[in-house]
């Protein structure tokens, strides 16, 4: 029986400036997401005609609504066939974080069906269907670094950023990315990241600017909420980060750091009060 495993790496924002609110309550966004080497493994097998999904996380569905289950969905509606299949998910990415796990998963399922299925559809046409399952799913098939416009789903590739260190720490809060939207204030931000400068940094490979002049807007919204987020930041600058920001609508922070010794020191700080703390590597 055919068996394929494929790596689904999680994403973080460099930047991300939320344009406007679109009639149908989706956002117009400009964000950078750049790919992380924290990944969950997804395998999959065929199976006659039903869908089986297992994980070893408690937190992750197992039904219909696991976006995986989507991407089996879409694919055998849209070409006609009558297959089930085998998912497992071990499970890394911490869920419900900011960092797109199950967008990453379902953009796993997809490539990894493509392939099971010898159905040679194209990236960009991967891209296209992927968009209907979540705005973070295209960029989770192209990956790398990229600019992402429109609610999320026009990318364009930037120049490499990868081998950079990266902290993440998740507090062990829950944040819906709807409730943030939804809860976020046009009028009232002081600080909106320069999307243009960030990629241009990126584009000088120079890291120190990147992580001083980062922002993310809808930290407004969390921040107010849970002030841990805040503290976090402080505290990752505290002990050598060039930068931190929130990923996404959060509730992870990341630290941008040159030095490892720091990286390792700050998180050991860190994990005496948070129990989600990882020393990664941009991809
Ligand atoms: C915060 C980010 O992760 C940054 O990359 C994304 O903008 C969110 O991407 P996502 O979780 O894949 O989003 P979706 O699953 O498509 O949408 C979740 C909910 O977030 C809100 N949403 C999402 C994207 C967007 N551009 N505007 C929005 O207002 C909508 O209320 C939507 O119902
Ligand atoms: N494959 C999956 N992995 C994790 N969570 C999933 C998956 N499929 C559906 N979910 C549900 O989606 C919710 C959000 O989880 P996820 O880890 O994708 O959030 P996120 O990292 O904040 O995503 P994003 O950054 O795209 O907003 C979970 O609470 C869970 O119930």
């Amino acid at each position: 029986m055919a068996e394929i495993k494929i790596e689904s790496f999680a994403k973080i924002n460099l930047c991300l400036d939320v344009l406007k609110r679109r009639e149908d309550g989706y956002h117009e966004i400009k964000t950078v997401m750049q790919q992380i080497d924290l990944k969950d493994i997804i395998t999959l097998k065929d199976n006659e005609d039903k869908v089986i999904i297992e994980t070893n996380h408690p937190q992750v569905p197992t039904d219909s609504t696991n976006l995986v289950y989507k991407a089996w969905k879409l694919l055998s509606n849209r070409y006609n066939i009558d297959k089930g299949v085998y998912i497992k998910i071990d499970k890394n990415i911490p869920v419900a974080a900011g960092l797109a796990g199950g967008s990453s998963n379902a953009a796993a399922v997809l490539k990894g069906l493509n392939e099971l299925w010898s159905l040679n559809i194209s990236q960009k046409e991967l891209m296209e269907l992927a968009a209907q399952i979540g705005a973070d799913v295209p960029f989770c098939i192209m990956g790398g670094t990229a600019l992402a416009e429109g609610i999320g789903e026009k990318l364009t590739k930037l120049s490499s950023f990868s081998d950079k260190l990266i902290l993440l720490a998740k507090p062990s809060i829950s944040v819906s990315t709807a409730y943030v939207y939804k809860n976020l204030e046009l009028n009232k931000i002081d600080f909106r990241p320069n999307t243009n400068d960030i990629i241009r940094y990126i584009e000088e490979n120079n890291l120190e600017s990147l992580a001083t002049n980062m922002g993310n807007v809808l930290e407004t919204v969390t921040i107010k909420e849970y002030p841990i987020i805040k503290e976090i930041k402080d505290k990752m600058i505290q002990y050598g980060a060039l930068g931190s920001l929130m990923s996404g609508s959060g509730p992870t922070v990341f630290g941008i750091f040159k030095n490892e010794d720091d990286a390792i020191k700050c998180k050991a700080e860190l994990s005496k009060h948070i129990d989600t703390v990882h020393v990664v590597k941009t991809l």
